[in-house]
């Protein structure tokens, strides 16, 4: 079967306040891959996602999302065509004066007009995916850290998303929680056929979950391949993630 491309983007260039952050970057990221943006710190991983988030217009280059070149996007369209892509950040707290129901039916509640049962059970599907079933009626600050991961994953995948974004996803968590959350992830690429493309440093959560890597280093993609090749590269920075789990940092 052909592969299908998710995203690609060619020959982005970004600069922020006359500093070249990102020179060249080029890539494309194929339909149920797990790829994983690395790089140093401050080396513009961010800056990427929040590019092909269209939360930046893009100065010069072309960022393709599901098959739509996001420059060429109307305005009118944009809510609906943003609404398609789930997005997960470290710090995407829930309300603390919701319960986890009413968390996870936000997106459900503001961009549809779905009746409340139908709402009601769509948020339990998705608290069942993420091991959640018993918290639908629990407050944000009932719950640990590694449950307020997963109930923050529920409300970004609650639209089912083709593509989600994770940046820095398992931040905070013990090693038990972040295996956990890892594997959830797998599952919803297993399970939903959903496309993921995460930042992260934690070099457990990248061997366990990474199909490809994709490496920032000097405002380019250095490296682009699979885990395996990535393991096995010679590029000494990201041999230290692997090695030492540096970062990337030099020194
Ligand atoms: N809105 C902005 N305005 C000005 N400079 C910015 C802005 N966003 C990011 N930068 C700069 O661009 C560079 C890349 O930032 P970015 O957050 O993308 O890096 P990163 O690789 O995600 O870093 P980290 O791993 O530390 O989160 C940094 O030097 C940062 O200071």
């Amino acid at each position: 079967m052909k592969e299908n491309k998710i995203i690609e983007i060619n020959h982005l260039k970004v600069t922020f306040d006359d500093r070249e952050v990102l020179k060249d970057v080029s890539f494309t990221i194929t339909q149920g891959d797990v790829t994983v943006i690395l790089g140093g710190s401050g080396s513009g991983k961010s800056t990427i996602l929040k590019h092909i988030l269209g939360l930046f217009p893009v100065e010069a280059g072309v960022v393709n999302l599901l098959d739509q070149d996001i420059a060429t996007l109307k305005e009118k369209d944009e809510l609906d065509f943003y609404l398609k892509l789930g997005v997960f950040y470290q710090n995407g707290a829930l309300l603390n004066s919701l319960t986890v129901g009413d968390n996870v039916a936000l997106p459900l509640e503001q961009h549809t007009d779905l009746p409340p049962q139908l709402i009601e059970e769509m948020v339990r599907t998705k608290l069942n995916l993420v091991n959640l079933e018993d918290a639908y009626y629990l407050y944000p600050s009932q719950l640990s850290g590694g449950m307020l991961k997963r109930a923050a994953l529920a409300r970004a995948i609650i639209l089912d998303p083709p593509v989600l974004f994770c940046d820095e996803p398992g931040a905070g968590l013990d090693p038990v929680s972040l295996a956990a959350l890892d594997e959830l992830i797998l599952k919803l690429r297993d399970q939903l056929g959903m496309t993921v493309v995460m930042v992260t440093h934690e070099v457990s959560s990248i061997l366990r979950i990474a199909d490809k890597i994709l490496f920032v280093e000097d405002g380019v993609i250095g490296f682009d391949g699979t885990l395996e090749e990535a393991r096995k590269s010679p590029l000494p920075s990201l041999k230290d993630f692997f090695t030492v789990g540096t970062g990337g940092k030099k020194g």
